[in-house]
This record gives structure tokens, sequence and C-alpha cells, in this order.
């Protein structure tokens, strides 16, 4: 099954009860930041607390993740010691072409290699934080298959787009929209960027609202208190449950009969009508609105 990305936690590297703490949160996904949360002379200490912290800490609940630098500074050193302790997903920031991921993939695969870890083990994210990367955001999406998903990067993006975040998110429509379109073209996820203003819990609501009726997957968080409000903006109204039991139910007394579309309360259903109920279910069980074996 599809695994939920709807929060994606940055944790700053360098800060150790955070790095003990994040799984606390119940994020789907945990990112331990190397790169712009870390100062430079915190870069080195930053990576051995979290290569520790992976293989000490019980992160079983969520995905991890750790954001690097990039190759032409410390990244080798991060992919090194992030790979050998284990890590789900390496998240390039910053990427510019299919090029740059080309060139993460390679040195992950020299480090499997050298530690007898299985090639293609470690996935990769991408995230895009420049006009540049997005217009590249296509070719991006399909440029390894440890890919797993492609993210907004909104703040370095305004400032290279020389303009800077509203309340309404008019200036990231494009980005958000090219780069949606770019994860389902390539079949990988779509996570939307940060919302910095910790306090402000309306407009951080509204921008969920807007990202989740575009299509993304979820959105990145930099702190706590915003997991749940992703969470219940995420999860489905009862009578959206209901219709996607419904649909399911009904898909599966029509396959029983060797049908594949059939007609409900007078509608049509058929294959996207089907994976979109899917979806919602997936979604009521990961907010426990159902139990597992309900349906
Ligand atoms: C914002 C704030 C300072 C607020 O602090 P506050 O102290 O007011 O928070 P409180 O709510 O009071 O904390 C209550 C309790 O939760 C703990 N707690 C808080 N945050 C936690 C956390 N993240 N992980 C685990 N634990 C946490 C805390 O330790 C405390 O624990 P305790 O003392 O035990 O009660 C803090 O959250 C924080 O540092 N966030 C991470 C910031 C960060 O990583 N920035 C870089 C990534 S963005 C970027 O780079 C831009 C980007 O690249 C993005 C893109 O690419 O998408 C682009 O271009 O757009
Ligand atoms: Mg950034």
């Amino acid at each position: 099954m599809e695994r939920l990305r709807r929060t994606m936690m940055f944790v700053p590297g360098a800060n150790a009860a955070m790095l003990r703490d994040a799984p606390l949160y119940g994020a789907d996904s945990i990112m331990f930041d190397l790169e712009d949360a870390v100062s430079l002379k915190e870069k080195d200490s930053a990576r051995t607390l979290v290569h520790f912290a992976l293989k000490t800490f019980d992160y079983s609940k969520s995905e991890t993740v750790v954001r690097i630098n990039s190759l032409d500074t410390v990244g080798k050193l991060d992919i090194e010691a992030v790979v050998l302790a284990g890590v789900n997903v390496i998240r390039l920031p910053k990427t510019e072409t299919a090029q740059d991921i080309i060139d993460v993939d390679e040195v992950i695969t020299e480090v499997e290699t050298k530690y007898g870890i299985e090639i293609g083990t470690t996935k990769m994210m991408a995230a895009i934080e420049s006009a540049e990367g997005t217009l590249n955001a296509r070719e991006i999406a399909k440029a390894s298959t440890r890919l797993i998903g492609i993210a907004l990067g909104a703040e370095d993006y305004v400032t290279n787009m020389k303009t800077k975040r509203y309340p309404d998110g008019q200036e990231l429509f494009f980005a958000r929209s090219y780069i949606l379109h770019a994860a389902r073209a390539a079949g990988i996820a779509a996570i939307d960027t940060v919302y910095s203003d910790v306090e402000n819990v309306q407009g951080f609501s509204r921008e969920v609202e807007l990202v989740k009726q575009l299509g993304f997957d979820g959105k990145s968080v930099i702190n706590p208190r915003q997991i749940p409000i992703v969470n219940k903006i995420y999860a489905p109204t009862e009578k959206e449950i209901q219709n996607a039991k419904e649909v399911i139910w009904a898909i599966r007394e029509a396959e029983e009969k060797g049908s594949g579309v059939i007609s409900l309360k007078g509608k049509m259903v058929d294959k996207p009508i089907v994976e979109r109920a899917q979806r919602v279910i997936a979604l009521a069980k990961a907010a426990k609105l159902i139990n597992e074996e309900e349906i």
C-alpha cells in the first residue's frame, strides 16, 4: 500500500533533544536537517549526532529522511554517515537539474556497495527551490528510480524569484502546480513547503487546505504543533468515508460478477473513482477514523 506522507517534520540536526523527542509527535516522516538549519561550524557534529540518533532511537513509526548538504560542500560525508546508519530517504536540497540527482544517486550506490547494503535500499527525494529547478522538475522527477518524491522549498524559491511569501500564496501557484504535475507524471509523491509562522494557525490551516485541494500528498512542517492541524485537514469526513466504503463494496460485488464498471446511486463507478475511494480509506485509517480490518 502507498505510504502516507501527510507531514514531513524538519528537525535541526544539531539539536540533540529534538532528535531524541522527534518520534513522539507522530509525523509520518521525520526529516533530520544537516543543511540550512545547521551552522557551518556545527556541520560535522550535527552529522555525527544524526548518525547516532538514527542508530539509537526508535523512529520505526515514521519514515526517516535526512536533508544533506550539496555534493560540492560536505554532501558526500553526509551521505556516507546516514546511509551507514540506515536512513530511509536522502533529500537533496536546491535541486537544479536531473544531473544533480544522478550524481547523488551514484554516491549513494558507492556507499551502499562499500558497506554491503543492497543497492537501491536508500531512497531519495529532491527539493526544488528555484526557477531553474522548477522548470526542470519534470526531468528531475524521473532522474532516478530511488526517487520517492519531490518537494517545493518556498523560502529559497521566493528569494530566487525576487518576491516574498504572501498570505494567499499566489506567488507559489506556478511552482506548486508544475512540481505537482511533474511528481504525478513520474508516479511519485509531491510534498508542499514549510509555513514558517508557527503562531499563525489560521494562515497555516488555510495553506494546508489549499495544497490538499491542489493534490499534494502532504506538507513539510517545522514544529510539532503543526502536525495535528495537517492531519485534521487531510482526514476525510464521515460522508466521504461512507461514500468510499460504498464504492469499494460495490466494485467488489461487480468484480465477483466479472464487471469493472457499475452504477452506484445512479452514478458511474469505474477505476479512477475506485482509486480515489481507496485513498480516502487509507487516509481514514491513518487518522484512526476506521480500523484496519473494517474494509
Ligand atoms: C520554529 C521553532 C524555532 C519554534 O521553536 P519553539 O521553541 O517556539 O517551539 P515550541 O512549540 O515551543 O516547542 C515545543 C516543544 O517541541 C520541540 N520542538 C519544536 N520544534 C521541533 C522540531 N522541529 N522537531 C522536534 N522537536 C521540536 C521543542 O524543543 C519543545 O520541546 P520541549 O522543550 O521538550 O517542550 C522550532 O520549532 C524549530 O526549530 N523548528 C525547526 C526549524 C527548522 O528545521 N528549519 C529549517 C527547515 S525550513 C528551511 O530550511 C526552509 C526551506 O528550505 C524549507 C523547504 O525546503 O521546504 C525553504 O527553502 O523553504
Ligand atoms: Mg531552502
